[in-house]
């Protein structure tokens, strides 16, 4: 059974449909990429995926459950975690209290217990300071967990969203655009950074990315959109030298 199946996703805004009967089937632990011209429909397809918007026709299945039109908070319990285009951390909270963001959704204690500091808040509290450090370990961050968020350098702030968002334990991640705005040294950095993610925690990833070497380096499929609808899919390497999607690409330029 596919982590993510989804099936004939459509949504209009006003006279524009921008996304039109889009399907995709990834499997556990793929690692696979969304593409195409600017506008063609990515990011729309990422808010549908989450609960941001409730699609017009279609379904997505994630591990068998459907979860279309489920709210955006239900559909990150279920499973789904998310990064975005521009970074949203909690840029006055500390790199460990952005993780420990994430954990609440699993480690929960009443607001009594949190305004007595009891010894199930401090339990608890503790619980989560130990795993927010593991997983800050995992991206290298732990050296930093003190710091501002806002204080990190670009890149480890990148870092740090993918290490929030996979605090939530997800079954699938989304990640928009990770290598946007990031210098040739920082991209292979998150490149090894995702390939890590993906074998560590045998984690599904499907990503939206402009960056052909990140896309072709660690993409193992592919499906490319344009205008709205599924120009092809498949392969990375097949996908990539097909002419129909050079042409979408120049024709962007
Ligand atoms: N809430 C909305 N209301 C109206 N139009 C929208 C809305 N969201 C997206 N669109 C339109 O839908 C189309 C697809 O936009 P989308 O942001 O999904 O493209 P994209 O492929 O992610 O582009 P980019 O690569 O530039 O981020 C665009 O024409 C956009 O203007």
């Amino acid at each position: 059974m596919a982590m993510l199946e989804v099936k004939n996703l459509s949504i209009s805004f006003g006279g524009l449909r921008a996304v039109d009967s889009f399907n995709v089937n990834i499997e556990k632990g793929e690692l696979y990429g969304l593409i195409g011209p600017n506008g063609a429909g990515k990011t729309t397809v990422f808010n549908l995926l989450t609960g941001v918007y409730k699609p017009d026709e279609g379904f997505i299945k994630l591990d068998g459950k459907d979860i279309t039109g489920h709210k955006t908070i239900e559909i990150n319990k279920e499973g789904v975690a998310r990064t975005f285009q521009n970074i949203r951390l909690f840029k006055q909270l500390t790199v460990l209290d952005n993780v420990k963001a994430g954990l609440h959704n699993h480690h929960v204690y009443s607001t009594l217990h949190g305004i007595f500091r009891t010894p199930k808040y401090r339990r608890v509290e503790k619980e989560m300071d130990e795993k927010a450090m593991e997983i800050l370990k995992v991206f290298s961050l732990d050296g930093q967990a003190d710091y501002l968020a806002s204080n990190l350098p670009y890149g480890q702030q990148r870092k740090l969203e993918i290490a929030r968002a996979l605090a939530t334990e997800p079954k699938l991640l989304l990640l928009d655009e990770p290598a946007a705005g990031m210098n040739p040294n920082e991209t292979q950095e998150l490149m090894n950074t995702i390939r890590f993610v993906r074998d560590h925690f045998d984690m599904t990833i499907l990503l939206i990315e402009h960056d052909m070497k990140l896309v072709s380096g660690i993409c193992e499929k592919l499906t490319v959109l344009n205008f709205g609808q599924i120009l092809t899919e498949g392969d990375t390497s097949e996908v990539l030298n097909d002419p129909g999607v050079i042409k979408a690409y120049l024709g962007d330029e």
